[in-house]
């Protein structure tokens, strides 16, 4: 019979679900499709929550990781600390109805890092570029993409063994060697704590709801960035690229060749970017799989930072791992 071999590498996905704490956010990122002035976006409700995710136990596709994203409260403002609360308490509920919390709701203080470690399996943040130029551009009203702050961020996660996720947003006004500069910045991170799960490269895409329309970053550029990547940063992390933001299935499999592993949380609804819906699994697994990849569900903590989370954390991924053998 004849023969031949057939190339198979893995990709993976989580499967996940965004809840929204709040739009509202004191900085006014240009480029945001998400935000809403302070005041002016009503906090998603405790019992609505629990409500939402009751009805996600049963999805039709299941649901592993809760992201939970959200504008931003002042640091000094009087209702910051009702802010964390709430967003402490949304990650408590996701963890009682049985999924995994992931936090990404920007820069925060070292304490209030240190709490919700408690009640998560891993938190993000982009640290979007290097650049301090952008100050006077896309985030001249956005306090909180200060560089420094961002870096500190990460720095303190990896003293509190926090496994993160961190990425670029690219095409906002950087050069190229900001690229570089960026991803070393991560890398020189990863050589001191090794907390650094996965890298996402995140194109700009422009929406319906921002200020600024600037020009879509060129997606034919990706995968040089995606090689570059690969090439500065560490065997350890993973490079992630959103699919619903790079709509060529060719360019999709290009950013894989040159080193992408992972394409993120994948559910019903982006809420970062809200005109690019995610496409199905079934369509995503039907364009890779001809091309010899293989898409494959992952938690959001990789299995080699189990060890570094609270005991509770530990045993409730256990109990997700055993009932959801069907789907991991
Ligand atoms: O797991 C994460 N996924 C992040 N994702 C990816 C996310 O999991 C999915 O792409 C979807 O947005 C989920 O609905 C981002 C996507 C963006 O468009 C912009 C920023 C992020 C940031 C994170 C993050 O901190 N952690
Ligand atoms: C939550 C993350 O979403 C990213 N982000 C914000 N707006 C956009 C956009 N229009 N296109 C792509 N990514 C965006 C930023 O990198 C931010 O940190
Ligand atoms: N506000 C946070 C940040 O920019 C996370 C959500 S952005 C839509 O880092
Ligand atoms: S990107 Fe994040 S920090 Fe910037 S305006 Fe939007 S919600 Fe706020």
């Amino acid at each position: 019979m004849h023969s031949r071999t057939v190339r198979s590498h893995t990709v993976t996905y989580s499967p996940a679900y965004t809840i929204v704490p709040t739009y509202e956010c004191f900085n006014h990122c240009s480029y945001c499709n998400f935000r809403t002035d302070p005041g002016q976006s009503p906090w998603l409700r405790l019992a609505d929550a629990r409500s939402l995710l009751q009805q996600l136990r049963n999805a039709p596709e299941p649901v592993i990781e809760i992201l939970v994203l959200s504008g931003e409260v002042h640091p000094k403002s009087a209702r910051r600390q009702a802010w964390f609360e709430h967003i402490y308490q949304l990650c408590e509920l996701a963890l009682e109805q049985g999924f995994l919390p992931h936090t990404n709701v920007g820069p925060l203080s070292y304490e209030e890092m240190r709490q919700l470690k408690q009640v998560n399996v891993s938190m993000g943040l982009m640290l979007e570029q290097m650049a301090p130029e952008l100050h006077q551009t896309v985030h001249q009203q956005a306090p909180s993409k200060s560089p420094e702050l961002r870096l500190e961020q990460l720095r303190w996660a990896g003293e509190l063994q926090i496994p993160f996720t961190t990425g670029l947003l690219l095409g906002i006004g950087e050069t190229s060697d900001d690229w570089r500069k960026s991803l070393q910045t991560i890398a020189d991170q990863q050589a001191k704590f090794g907390h650094i799960q996965e890298v996402i490269l995140q194109p700009y895409s422009p929406g319906q709801q921002e200020d600024w329309f600037g020009s879509a970053f060129d997606l034919q550029q990706l995968p040089a960035v995606v090689a570059l990547a690969r090439a500065i940063l560490p065997d350890t992390i993973v490079i992630q690229i959103p699919p619903n933001l790079i709509d060529q299935p060719a360019l999709l499999v290009a950013c894989l060749e040159a080193g992408a592993r992972d394409l993120g949380g994948i559910g019903p609804h982006d809420e970062v970017n809200p005109d690019y819906p995610h496409p199905t699994i079934e369509r995503l697994a039907a364009q890779l799989h001809p091309q010899g990849w293989q898409l494959k569900p992952r938690l959001p903590v990789y299995s080699q930072y189990q060890s570094w989370l609270p005991s509770q954390l530990q045993q409730q991924i256990k109990l997700i791992v055993k009932n959801s053998f069907q789907v991991l």
